[in-house]
């Protein structure tokens, strides 16, 4: 299938930043500088801290906007005695379309380990949430040239026991560690070599059909200069931006990629 054929997808993820009230101006200036054909042609996405979400969600609804939301994280458990836990159902209550997996905040942080990551990837499909599932190499690895297969085996671990149609509802972010927060983009040619072989080894676990369709995202220091280059990559379906996610003006731009392709 075409590259042509996945919706591209941008996602701003606002990490723990803006609080209830910030979150409400920035989706208003989203909403408001983008027009009905761009949010169809680029999907547009914004991932707010939990407190911000039924905020965004009033906004969204009341509005009708174009605008999907998703959380940062979910809890492997449906309910119960987890303490600081948010669930799938919570989320999905909430009109939460997608939620991030397995951020390599997350992962160094929180010591989230490949098991649990697999599932909170099972818990947020039993919700009918789409995964947005990070994977990416540190410094180290990338010194060593290990990033494919670093990542091919993030990809596996995350993925198992699922099935191909589970799988296409997941949408997979490669962000090398090394380039996140720090203004060291990948070129598109390193985001190519993995986005590539991410979706070469979907293919030969999944099948061709569903490896085809599942979308694959760039992150790491994308801005409204790097994206369009990024996205003239026939494996990469769009971006998980985080920094630039914050300021408006410059996720518009991000999201505006196909005409500044066209220009
Ligand atoms: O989730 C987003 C990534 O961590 C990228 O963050 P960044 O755009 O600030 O480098």
């Amino acid at each position: 299938m075409p590259k042509a054929v996945r919706r591209p997808l941008m996602a701003g993820n606002w990490k723990m930043n803006l609080n209830h009230l910030e979150a409400i101006a920035l989706v208003q200036k989203l909403a408001f500088s983008l027009n009905e054909k761009q949010l169809t042609d680029v999907e547009t996405v914004v991932l707010p801290p939990f407190t911000d979400l039924r905020s965004v969600q009033t906004l969204v609804d009341g509005d009708k906007l174009l605008i999907g939301y998703g959380a940062q994280d979910l809890s492997p458990h449906a309910s119960g005695a987890y303490t600081g836990e948010i669930s799938g159902p919570m989320l999905a209550k909430l009109g939460c379309q997608y939620v991030a997996i397995g951020h390599s905040e997350r992962r160094a942080y929180h010591h989230e380990d490949d098991e649990l990551v697999n599932a909170k990837v099972v818990a947020a499909l039993a919700n009918d949430l789409s995964p947005i599932l990070c994977v990416g190499e540190g410094l180290d690895v990338r010194e060593q040239g290990r990033q494919v297969a670093h990542c091919s085996d993030q990809l596996d671990a995350a993925l198992k026991g699922l099935t191909p149609e589970q799988v296409e509802k997941v949408v997979v972010a490669y962000e090398p560690v090394w380039a996140i927060g720090t203004g060291k983009t990948a070129t598109p040619e390193d985001a190519q070599e993995v986005c590539g072989a991410l979706r070469q080894r979907l293919a030969d676990t999944f099948g061709q059909e569903t490896a085809d369709k599942v979308r694959i995202l760039y992150g790491g220091s994308v801005k409204a200069a790097n994206i369009a280059g990024i996205m003239a990559k026939p494996d990469v379906d769009g971006a998980l931006i985080g920094g630039a996610s914050l300021d408006a003006e410059e996720f518009v731009q991000i999201c505006r990629f196909p005409e500044h392709i066209n220009r």
